[in-house]
């Protein structure tokens, strides 16, 4: 292990198998405690829990670190809210959390307020795939650390993706680290961790492709035109969230597209970074739609890029060619 990184290792590991675990108690509960932000999409009392929880481990462990964090808590504070706080505020209580006060836990959130890019600093998304969460489905919490516009460590809590050999509930905690390879562990008790690999596929109509449930996230139908171009006769694998690029690197699918449904649309760095980097890790490759490499030095946006394409390495050069003669 890079010796210097273990202390964030240990710190992320730590801070997302909690932040997972109370994910996973508030999405046995509840079905119907969601928050519209202003721009229409959803967030949870289980967003804002992880966020609470991670932000504040990373803040005692490395004060100085900023984060770019998804949720913030300005729509927390106002007062028509403070019952959604309350129940925040009962789920830290209930997983043992330190003096998780009202005001305690909206200033833990905006630990993660940070906007723009600097030489070190981490990127959260506390629910990835809040859809999936609101369907019982799959959803990752997600954390990365990035220095010199490298990502040098993903953790990926998938509370939702079966660990072989364990209960089908026990859910799979994955991380890797620049150079030192992917890993997968199961999220509910401390193992041996398993190294993890993509495909070896090297030939289209054997390859099997996964691409997000929602299609206003990513085009189904230009999805469907490619494959039909390339000879993917398998149908896709729909999930939510980054459990996309886990499915990746364990080599249960070869490839996953994230095609733009509209041309302005820049994605975000807290959706890709954790998973770029686990799929790197595991021997893929990821750029953008036209082979650009992900640029997370830019700010919280993925401001240079369009989509995202993610292979076991041997397809990637001649899907890129393939999507080039496709209008976006
Ligand atoms: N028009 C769009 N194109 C691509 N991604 C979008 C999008 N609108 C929202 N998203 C992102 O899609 C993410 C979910 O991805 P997926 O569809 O793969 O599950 C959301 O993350 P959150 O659920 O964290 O808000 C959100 O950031
Ligand atoms: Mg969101
Ligand atoms: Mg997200
Ligand atoms: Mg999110």
């Amino acid at each position: 292990m890079t010796e210097s990184l273990e202390q964030e290792l240990k710190t992320a590991l730590l801070a997302v198998r909690q932040a997972a675990l109370i994910c996973r108690t508030v999405q046995s509960a509840i079905t119907d405690e969601v928050l519209e932000k202003t721009d229409k999409s959803p967030v949870t009392i289980a967003d804002f829990s992880s966020q609470a929880v991670i932000c504040r481990a990373l803040n005692k462990a490395f004060p100085e670190d900023p984060i770019i964090g998804e949720e913030d808590a300005a729509e927390l504070r106002a007062p028509e809210n403070q019952e959604f706080l309350e129940k925040i505020v009962a789920e830290l209580t209930a997983a043992s959390i330190q003096d998780p006060t009202p005001e305690n836990v909206c200033t833990w959130i905006d630990f993660g307020g940070a906007k723009s890019y600097s030489d070190r600093f981490w990127t959260l998304d506390p629910i990835d795939g809040t859809k999936g969460f609101l369907r019982k489905e799959q959803y990752a919490v997600s954390l990365a650390l990035i220095v010199d516009g490298k990502i040098v460590l993903g953790v990926l809590g998938c509370p939702n993706m079966p660990f072989p050999g364990e209960n089908p509930t026990a859910g799979t905690l994955y991380y890797a680290v620049a150079g030192e390879g992917s890993y997968a562990l199961p999220l509910v008790r401390e193992q041996e961790p398993k190294r993890i690999r993509v495909t070896t596929t090297a030939d289209f109509s054997e390859s099997r492709f996964c691409e997000s449930v929602e299609s206003g996230h990513s085009s189904h139908s230009h999805s469907q035109q490619l494959a039909e171009r390339l000879g993917i006769s398998k149908e896709p694998r729909r999930l939510d969230s980054q459990a996309k690029y886990a499915v990746v690197a364990q080599g249960d699918a070869d490839i996953y597209m994230r095609l733009p449904t509209r041309p302005g649309y820049r994605e975000k760095i807290w959706d890709h970074a954790a998973g770029v980097l686990l799929v790197e890790e595991a021997g893929g490759e990821v750029t953008d739609i036209h082979g650009n490499p992900l640029q997370f030095d830019q700010g919280y946006e993925l401001t240079n890029n369009q989509g995202v394409i993610v292979t076991n390495g041997h397809l990637h050069s001649l899907l890129i060619q393939s999507l080039d003669e496709l209008e976006f």
